[in-house]
């Protein structure tokens, strides 16, 4: 997982790195164990490093196999980042990694109930709601969310439902009913896409005093507005790896690119001379880097 951390930073007036890295291991699943699976990453105990054999690699955090709890993931990687947002900072999480690695899980991009409310998405979204309830009295707040699924190169609107009964409703034969039934919104669409979740908040304070003009200078008419993208990135594992052919294969190679194109602008945007130089930075590569880069992100600004 990446974190664009930026925001932090720049209030915390400590952090110099823009782009932290956490590293998040998940258990054996049932399947796996089944299987004879084996871990063969370990955590090098009171460090943000992981061994795999010989070699040794550190983040700026790792989590789980007996390392530091799953469950502080949110509160050390992310909640700062939406306090930030309440600041006006942008910020991206992105979730990368192979196919199962658990991407889905961490991210809570599945989330059905509350009894999966363990997921990065869901736990920004109560922070969210509880501060701005805290706020109400004296902000107004405007809050926009928006969630899209980039697949082959396609962008799709997971929050319209009229997209997601016309899909439940085609049969197999294709053929619509005259009246769409009405359905509940299923998040994730496909295993293989890219889910971009964007929280935009605007905030605007409310004068509540009487004498208006004496505090208008004081407070102006600012109005703060940021936002917060948290990325659920597609499988990283390369196509010729997996072995896979015909319509499976034509997803990895859109996957590839997508993910490619954003490792070529992170790495532009991460080299100084030619971000200060106004060098190219290849966001038209992909819909993903472009996608992010329309909506403001701290990483693409
Ligand atoms: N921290 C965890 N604890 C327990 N089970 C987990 C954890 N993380 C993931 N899993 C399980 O591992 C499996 C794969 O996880 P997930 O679907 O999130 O992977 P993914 O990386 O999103 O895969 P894909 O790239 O196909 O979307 C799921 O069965 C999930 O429930």
């Amino acid at each position: 997982m990446e974190s664009c951390e930026d925001a932090r930073a720049a209030s915390a007036g400590q952090q110099k790195e823009c782009v932290k890295v956490a590293v998040n291991i998940r258990p054996l699943i049932t399947s796996e164990l089944l299987m004879g699976c084996a871990d063969c990453v370990t955590v090098v105990p009171g460090e943000p490093q992981v061994q795999i054999g010989s070699h040794s690699f550190t983040y700026d955090h790792v989590y789980g196999s007996s390392g530091t709890p799953h469950s502080l993931i949110f509160q050390e990687c992310v909640a700062p980042l939406t306090d930030a947002l309440f600041n006006g900072y942008n910020a991206t999480v992105l979730a990368y990694g192979q196919t199962g690695s658990g991407k889905t899980y961490t991210m809570g991009t599945n989330y059905a109930s509350e009894a999966n409310c363990g997921g990065i998405i869901p736990q920004v979204m109560e922070t969210i709601f509880k501060k701005t309830e805290a706020m109400k009295d004296t902000t107004e707040i405007l809050l926009r969310v928006s969630f899209i699924e980039i697949f082959k190169e396609e962008v799709f609107d997971l929050l319209d439902p009229h997209l997601h009964a016309s899909l439940r409703a085609e049969g197999p034969a294709g053929a619509k009913p005259a009246v769409a039934p009405r359905v509940p919104i299923q998040i994730r669409e496909t295993a293989r896409s890219h889910a971009i979740f964007t929280i935009c908040l605007e905030q605007k304070k409310i004068n509540t005093c009487s004498s208006k003009v004496a505090i208008s200078d004081e407070l102006g008419d600012d109005i703060i507005s940021a936002k917060l993208h948290l990325v659920d990135l597609a499988g990283s594992e390369r196509a010729k790896r997996t072995g896979a052919d015909g319509l499976r294969l034509k997803e990895g190679i859109h996957i590839n690119r997508g993910l490619l194109a954003l490792g070529n602008v992170i790495s532009a945007l991460g080299d100084e001379k030619k971000r200060k130089e106004g060098g190219h930075i290849p966001y038209r590569d992909s819909k993903l880097t472009r996608l992010l880069q329309a909506r403001e992100s701290s990483l693409f600004s």
